[in-house]
This record gives structure tokens, C-alpha cells and sequence, in this order.
């Protein structure tokens, strides 16, 4: 397949990117580069640089491609940044989804797996949490992503657009070469593993009063191997389905201070940490139900283990600054 990648000098879509090259397909990767190098771009993926509100450029990239589907990670990603600049999520993620999407029916493209969040769900009442929990994100960043499912759900509606949204819980980890490494970062496992490499003095827990086991916020962490997998699963099923909402996460919940036992006992580094507030936005506890896809697509987690995850990361994070 001929597929384009929005945000593909990411995180997770160049890891995705690796994948389809691995596998045969062909990659055009659109990037403006806003949080990401040129040089993080996959070797034999076609590049073309520009920003998603660029209708003219999205619509010329969509007709010299002719592409199958379209795998769209470009956005805007921390919850935390999205409660001091909400307007700049809603610009990145909706508006510009809303551009893309217009290039797409212009130029008679109607594939779409799009990167959701758990962040759509807010504070669940229940745990875990299925795809028909009620949504009320607790931050502008949720609220972005929840508003391109809405504009998702109306064009498969009345375009009978197909789609498939995937909500990622927090995802981690590297395949070989490539991992995570955001511009500037702000995720809890990179930054852990920056204080083992002796590149940051110590990690700062955000909230010890949450109404957890030991008063720090709870996440779903997923090996982004296993979740790049679940793309190619989507973008197939979309041949015989027009529209699929699924959680990606293992089902298992940790505490920040257990991902730092993890950290120290997979490194064998002290990790000291400092006490601060809570950081406004921030869900006490996210943790997914991954049956649906499980059952529907036989998408099937092989890292699961949150040790193994950590040490997939640490492994590439000792490469990465070399
Ligand atoms: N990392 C996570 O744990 C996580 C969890 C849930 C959902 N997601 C979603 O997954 C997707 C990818 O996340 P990531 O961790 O790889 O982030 P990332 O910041 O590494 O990648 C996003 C990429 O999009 C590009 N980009 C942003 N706005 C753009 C625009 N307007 N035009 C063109 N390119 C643009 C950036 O330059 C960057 O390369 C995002 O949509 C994010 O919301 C991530
Ligand atoms: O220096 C830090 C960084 C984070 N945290 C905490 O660690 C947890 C995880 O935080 P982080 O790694 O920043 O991820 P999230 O804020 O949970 O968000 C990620 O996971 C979401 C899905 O759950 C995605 O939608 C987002 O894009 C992605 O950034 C949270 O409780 C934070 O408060 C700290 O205590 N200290």
C-alpha cells in the first residue's frame, strides 16, 4: 500500500513509518518539523516538508500520491502545555485535522486512522476504562481530540468517510534505532531515563495527593511496537468496516512512583526525585480496556511487561545522544 503519514518525523509515527517501510508498503511522511528533526525521518520514506494548515500543499501532496490511507499522528501532544495555551491545541489539532480532512474529500481520499488519546475520557468513573465510557476530557488537549472524532463520526456519516480512530494510553518504548525522543520532552519515562544517564539531577513527581495507592497518578503504559501495530490491523479492516473506536493500552495501571522503581531497577541507577504540585489537567487514574480490539481485530500486545517496556527505551536512550 502507498500510505501518507502526517507527523511521521515523530515519536510514534516514524516508528510506524519504520514499520510500513518494513513491511513493504510505500511511506510519504508529511512533517513541518514543529517538534521533530529532519534527520528523524525514515531512510525510504519520500519527505515533504509543510504544515497540515496548508490546504494547497495537503491537497498537491494527496493527488501526486493517490494514497491508500492516510495514518494522521501530526499534532500538538502535552496536556499540560494545552491548559496554559488552549487556542494553539485547538488550531494544531481540530482546525488543522478539519483542513486535512477537506484535502481528503477533495482529492477523493476516504481512509483515516487517526491518533486519539485517552485523554478523551477525562476522569473516568470507571476503571478500566471501554470505549463507551463517557467523555469529558479534563483538558484542552483531550477536548482537541475529542473534537476531531465528533467531525469524524458527522463525515462517515454523510461522506460514509472511513475511519479509525485508535486511542493510545501512554505509550513508551522503542523498536531498534528509534524511540522517543520529543522536542522538548516532557513525557515521565524519557525524563526518568535522562536522570539515570546523569543528563537531569533528579525526576519531579507531579502530585502526591491523588486518591491512589500512594497519592501519584496512575497510567496504562503500551510498547509503541505494540501499538504500531494495531495501525496496520486498522487500516485493513477498514476494507470491510467504515468506522472503528478502539483503546490501545494493556489494561494494567502504575503509579509514577512504580514506573521509577521500574527505571531504577532495570537501569540499577539511585533516580532521585523531587515533591511538586499537581500538574493542572492531569486525570488521576487512566487505565484502558483493550478487549475490543482484542476481539474485533485479534490485535494481541507482545511487550506488555512494564520492565520490558522501560528497557526497550533505556536501550535505545543510551544510543540516542551518542
Ligand atoms: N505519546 C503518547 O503517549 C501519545 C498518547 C496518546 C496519543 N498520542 C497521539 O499520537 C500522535 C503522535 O504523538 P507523538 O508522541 O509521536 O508526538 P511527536 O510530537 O513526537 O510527533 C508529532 C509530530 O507532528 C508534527 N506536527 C505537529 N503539528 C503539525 C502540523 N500542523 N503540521 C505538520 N506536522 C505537525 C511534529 O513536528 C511532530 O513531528 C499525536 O497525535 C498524539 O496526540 C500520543
Ligand atoms: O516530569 C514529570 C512528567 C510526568 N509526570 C506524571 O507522569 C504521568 C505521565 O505523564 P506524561 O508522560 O506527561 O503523559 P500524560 O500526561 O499521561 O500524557 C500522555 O499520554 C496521554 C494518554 O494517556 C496522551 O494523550 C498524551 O499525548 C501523552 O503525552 C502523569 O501523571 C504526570 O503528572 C511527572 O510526575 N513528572
Amino acid at each position: 500500500m502507498n500510505i501518507l503519514v502526517t507527523g511521521g518525523a515523530g515519536y510514534i509515527g516514524g516508528t510506524v513509518t519504520r514499520m510500513l517501510l518494513a513491511a513493504g508498503h510505500s511511506v510519504t511522511v508529511l512533517d513541518n518539523l514543529c517538534h521533530s528533526k529532519r534527520s528523524a525521518v525514515a531512510e525510504g520514506a519520500e519527505f515533504v516538508f509543510g504544515d497540515l494548515a496548508d490546504r494547497p500543499l495537503v491537497e498537491k501532496t494527496l493527488k501526486d500520491g493517490r494514497f491508500d490511507g492516510v495514518m494522521h499522528f501530526a499534532a500538538l501532544i502535552e496536556a499540560g502545555e494545552s491548559m496554559k495555551k488552549p487556542e494553539i491545541y485547538f488550531r494544531n489539532n481540530t482546525a488543522s485535522t478539519l483542513t486535512l480532512l477537506e484535502a481528503m474529500l477533495a482529492t477523493g481520499h476516504d481512509r483515516l486512522v487517526f491518533s486519539s488519546t485517552a485523554a478523551c475520557y477525562g476522569e473516568p468513573e470507571t476503571t478500566p476504562i471501554d470505549e463507551d465510557a463517557k467523555l469529558q476530557p479534563t483538558n484542552p488537549y483531550g477536548e482537541s481530540k475529542l473534537l476531531v472524532e465528533h467531525m469524524l463520526r458527522w463525515m462517515n456519516l454523510i461522506h460514509n468517510f472511513k475511519y479509525a480512530s485508535l486511542r493510545y494510553f501512554n505509550v513508551a518504548g522503542a523498536i531498534e534505532g528509534y524511540g522517543e525522543a520529543h522536542e522538548p520532552e516532557s513525557h515521565l519515562i524519557p525524563l526518568i531515563l535522562d536522570v539515570a544517564l546523569g543528563r537531569r539531577e533528579n525526576i519531579k513527581i507531579f502530585g502526591r495527593d491523588y486518591p491512589t495507592k500512594d497519592g501519584t497518578c496512575i497510567r496504562d503504559y503500551i510498547h509503541v511496537r505494540d501499538l504500531a501495530e494495531a495501525h496496520l490491523l486498522a487500516l485493513e479492516a477498514l476494507n470491510h468496516n467504515s468506522r472503528l473506536i478502539y483503546n490501545l493500552g494493556n489494561g494494567q495501571g502504575f503509579t509514577v512512583l512504580e514506573v521509577i522503581e521500574s527505571v531504577r531497577r532495570v537501569t540499577g541507577k539511585p533516580i532521585p526525585v523531587e515533591e511538586h504540585e499537581r500538574r493542572p489537567g492531569d486525570p488521576a487514574v487512566l487505565v484502558a480496556s483493550s478487549e475490543k480490539i482484542k476481539a474485533e481485530l485479534g490485535w494481541k500486545p507482545h511487550l506488555a511487561e512494564l520492565d520490558t517496556i522501560i528497557a526497550s527505551a533505556w536501550e535505545w536512550h543510551q544510543r540516542r545522544y551518542v
